[in-house]
């Protein structure tokens, strides 16, 4: 019998499922469906992919802005992490919509974060985090999510789909992300969502390069707005994906450790 290495997602994503477990003690999904009918009339989506559309339509980058104190590749990223001062330092700097890590075993994100960011600015946000199973959709859109992340990697073409309408049934947008063909192939057919991101990052080994993207942009419909995600650090970054027609980015470390993560996208984007 062949025994699977836990890699990193491997963990994360069994982790999800101890998670999900026990939040069902403590919240019901009823009470869930009910917090996110409750937040489709009092905090309504914001519209996450067309704020990227229009950034882009004005000849800008579509930046997605990453909040996340630590990642497992990296450690601690940034000691000083107050969510709403970090939202409001990217939307002057120009971002398009945010990204909130509330993985709290691996990235010590949390729930708060999002609720945090997205009430100190007018962005609309991406609940990040590896979403497995329904509740955690309900509680993105129940905590004010605009998007939510779906990794191919993490879920059978089944479960995408499924996943997938429920979110757009909610009113938000779908990110779809993938690292490698075979994953692109199981998006294409399992999801038609707008917005699908290519991680440079292969989250099993951490091994980064932004080949990735240029290797599969090629079989991407033109309908779909392609997102470069991850291994943004420099000017030459931007300008190497946006001469080959990538305008929209997910970017999160570089900002991270910058004393004020706004004028670090500024200084990154600004032509
Ligand atoms: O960032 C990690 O170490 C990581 C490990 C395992 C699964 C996911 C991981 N990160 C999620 C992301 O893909 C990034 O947070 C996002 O794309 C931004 O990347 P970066 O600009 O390189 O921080």
């Amino acid at each position: 019998m062949q025994v699977e290495t836990p890699t990193i997602l491997r963990k994360i994503v069994a982790r999800k499922f101890e998670e999900i477990n026990e939040r069902k003690l403590h919240t019901s999904y009823a009470d869930l469906e009910a917090a996110a009918a409750d937040a489709n009339i009092h905090n309504p989506s914001r519209g996450f992919a067309k704020s990227l559309r229009n950034k882009i339509h004005n000849g800008d980058a579509g930046v997605i802005a990453e909040i996340k104190k630590a990642s497992p590749s990296k450690g601690v990223l940034r000691e000083l992490f107050v969510p709403a001062d970090i939202a409001k330092s990217y939307e002057k700097g120009g971002a398009a919509c945010l990204s909130v890590l509330t993985d709290r075993d691996f990235f010590q994100g949390h729930e708060d974060y999002l609720v945090e960011a997205r009430a100190a600015c007018q962005l609309p946000v991406i609940r990040k985090d590896f979403i497995v199973d329904e509740y955690q959709v309900l509680e993105a859109r129940s905590i004010g999510a605009d998007c939510i992340l779906l990794i191919a990697a993490c879920l059978s073409g089944e479960k995408l789909r499924e996943l997938d309408l429920m979110a757009r049934d909610l009113g938000m947008d779908v990110l779809v992300e993938v690292h490698n063909r075979p994953e692109l192939e199981l998006a294409l057919e399992y999801s038609s969502t707008e917005l699908l991101g290519i991680n440079n990052r292969d989250l099993h080994t951490f091994e980064l390069s932004l080949e990735h993207t240029f290797e599969l942009m090629g079989d991407i419909p033109s309908d779909r707005l392609i997102v470069t995600e991850s291994g943004i650090h420099t000017k030459d970054d931007v300008s190497i994906m946006r001469e080959k027609d990538i305008h929209a980015f997910l970017v999160g470390e570089a900002f991270m450790r910058a004393q004020e993560p706004g004028e670090k996208l500024a200084e990154l984007f600004q032509a």
